[in-house]
């Protein structure tokens, strides 16, 4: 996965895109943790490797396996394949990653929304990470990436401001929490993970109501 980074992060380059890190300090938590954060697009591969931690696996959707050398490299790289058109299927391989994670102690990093989305907001998540955490009594670490639509302009697969931010939030413990606090830890991630996404995009609503950018 170190070869990995170095190979991708230099796409920054070719984007012409800055990344502007705050809280890397969240990812010292001292043991596995589960580490969740919003997913736009393919783009989000130069920021998942502008931060990633050493000794951490991600979770990918089976299809990438099949995508020739990539799917290769993935799997060389560590990267757990589950099947998301099947519950239980994921079920277990989530759960198996639960004991690899404390056996191993190896982080795990998941993108909760599941699919890529660029409009702007975040998906409703889904639990599967949550449930994770949990089963391995492992905090969670929320990442927030910017969102891209202010600044990227599809048609011409450009970035025009080139200013990417990223925050690592303070780490959510789960010691002590059961798969019936899994909806409750599912939406507070979800609200903190949200509000920071609005902040860190540049649109904040003023108490008088009225929104300003502060991108500048
Ligand atoms: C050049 C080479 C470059 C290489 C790059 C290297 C890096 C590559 C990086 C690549 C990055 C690629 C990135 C990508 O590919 S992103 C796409 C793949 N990733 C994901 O889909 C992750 C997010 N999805 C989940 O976590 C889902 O929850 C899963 C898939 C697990 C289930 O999906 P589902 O659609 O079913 O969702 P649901 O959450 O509504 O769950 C439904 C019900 O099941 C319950 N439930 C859920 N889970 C568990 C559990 N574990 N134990 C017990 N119960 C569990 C849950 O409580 C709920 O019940 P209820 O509470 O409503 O009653
Ligand atoms: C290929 C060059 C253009 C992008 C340059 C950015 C750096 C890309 C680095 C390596 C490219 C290969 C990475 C393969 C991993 C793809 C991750 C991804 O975004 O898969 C989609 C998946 O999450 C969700 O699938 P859906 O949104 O449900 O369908």
């Amino acid at each position: 996965m170190r070869i990995i980074k170095t190979a991708v992060k230099t796409f920054k380059y070719l984007y012409g895109l800055r990344f502007e890190v705050k809280g890397l300090e969240n990812f010292k938590v001292g043991s596995p943790c589960v580490i969740v954060s919003n997913h736009q697009s393919i783009l989000d591969m130069m920021g998942l490797m502008e931060i990633l931690p050493d000794g951490c696996v991600q979770i990918a959707k089976k299809e990438l396996l099949y995508t020739g050398s990539v799917g290769l490299v993935m799997y060389l790289g560590g990267v757990i394949f589950i099947n998301r058109k099947s519950t239980s299927n994921a079920k277990m391989v989530m759960a198996d990653v639960a004991k690899t994670m404390l056996s191993e102690n190896v982080m795990v990093w998941i993108y909760p929304e599941g699919t890529r989305n660029g409009n702007g907001d975040l998906l409703p998540f889904k639990k599967g990470a949550f449930h994770l955490a949990i089963q391995a009594q492992v905090p969670v670490v929320p990442v927030v990436y910017s969102s891209f639509s202010s600044f990227y302009d599809r048609k011409k697969n450009l970035f025009t401001s080139g200013k990417i931010r990223v925050e690592v939030l303070e780490p959510i413990e789960t010691k002590g929490l059961t798969p019936e606090d899994v909806t409750e830890l599912t939406n507070r991630c979800y609200s903190t993970m949200r509000e920071t996404f609005f902040r860190l995009s540049g649109l904040v609503n003023e108490p008088n109501g009225s929104a300003r950018t502060h991108l500048q």
